[in-house]
């Protein structure tokens, strides 16, 4: 019987994920209720400011560390139930990572094949698992017959290539990336782009890709903004929506909060299938409220 094919992609699901560091000076909080879907398959861009609990989240979903709250599943799997070994045998199989910087993915004194054949040890001792050849895995992010070269030999492009490579060695089913195109050039960058759409295309594998590059959320189809660790809106196809929290919080835009701080009353208005939200300078009167 032929065993199954590892890269199947797998959906994930948080819900009300929270996560505190505790720190000398104090406690931390860089997720504070994230709620998110994603289907399997998908591609998507998570983008935000610098602290905004991206790279916490992609360590969370990446099995590296629990949650201090909340649920996170891959796949079937609830993440914040899984014992330190049920992690790290989900790093081995379900779910690669590459870390942000593509050399620190990739040992430079072996080659190319060799870094991948390594990556694949733990998912190869797994009996069920049928592993493609690393040439083949190559071949997926445009490095076919690089198989014999070292990191060193290769533009920041093709070794970025080779670390999406390296992600893919144990055939996750979800590949979390961390600012792959932070450090090239258009050209390096469309080249990244193209290999993850054929990943995504050939393998089904589900890509979340951590980017401070607008253009590569749109590329991606779907980028998912985090700001003050929870998910503040989304973009989808060219289109910009609000994302209503599992707590009922809905984040505005950051240009229209300057406009209205904190504190703020709005006077929510249904009618025809739209929500309108008004300001309101005497929120005692009866009636309709003065539009600021
Ligand atoms: N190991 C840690 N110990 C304590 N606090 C941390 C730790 N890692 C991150 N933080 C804090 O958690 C919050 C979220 O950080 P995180 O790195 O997840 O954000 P980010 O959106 O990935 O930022 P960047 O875009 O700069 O990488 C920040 O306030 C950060 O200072």
């Amino acid at each position: 019987m032929t065993a199954p094919t590892p890269t199947a992609g797998v959906a994930v699901i948080c819900h009300r994920l929270i996560h505190i560091y505790s720190t000398d000076t104090g406690d931390v909080v860089a997720l504070s209720g994230v709620d998110l879907q994603i289907s399997a398959g998908e591609m998507l861009a998570l983008v935000g400011p610098s602290g905004s609990g991206k790279s916490t989240l992609v360590a969370v979903l990446g099995g590296l560390m629990r949650p201090s709250a909340g649920r996170v599943y891959v796949g079937d799997r609830d993440l914040s139930r899984l014992s330190p070994s049920g992690l790290a045998a989900l790093r081995g199989t379900t779910v690669g990572t590459v870390l942000q910087g593509a050399e620190r993915n990739l040992l430079p004194y072996v080659s190319l094949s060799r870094n991948i054949w390594l990556a694949q040890r733990p998912a190869a001792r797994l009996a069920d698992r049928r592993l493609d050849p690393p040439e083949e895995i190559l071949a997926l992010v445009g490095l076919a017959g690089a198989g014999s070269r070292r990191v060193a030999d290769l533009t920041p492009g093709q070794r970025q290539r080779a670390a999406l490579a390296q992600g893919l060695a144990a055939g996750p089913g979800l590949l979390l990336v961390d600012e792959p195109t932070s450090q090239l050039d258009a050209s390096g960058r469309d080249e990244v782009l193209a290999a993850l759409a054929t990943i995504n295309a050939q393998r089904g594998t589900t890509l979340v890709v951590v980017t401070h590059d607008v253009e590569v959320g749109a590329r991606l189809g779907r980028a998912v903004t985090i700001r003050d660790g929870r998910v503040g809106a989304e973009g989808r196809n060219g289109r910009d929506f609000a994302v209503v929290a599992g707590d009922g919080t809905l984040q505005l835009p950051p240009e229209t909060l300057a406009a209205f701080p904190a504190g703020t009353l709005f006077e929510v208005d249904h009618s025809d299938g739209a929500i309108t939200l008004r300001t309101t300078a005497n929120p005692s009167a009866a009636g309709p409220s003065g539009e600021r």
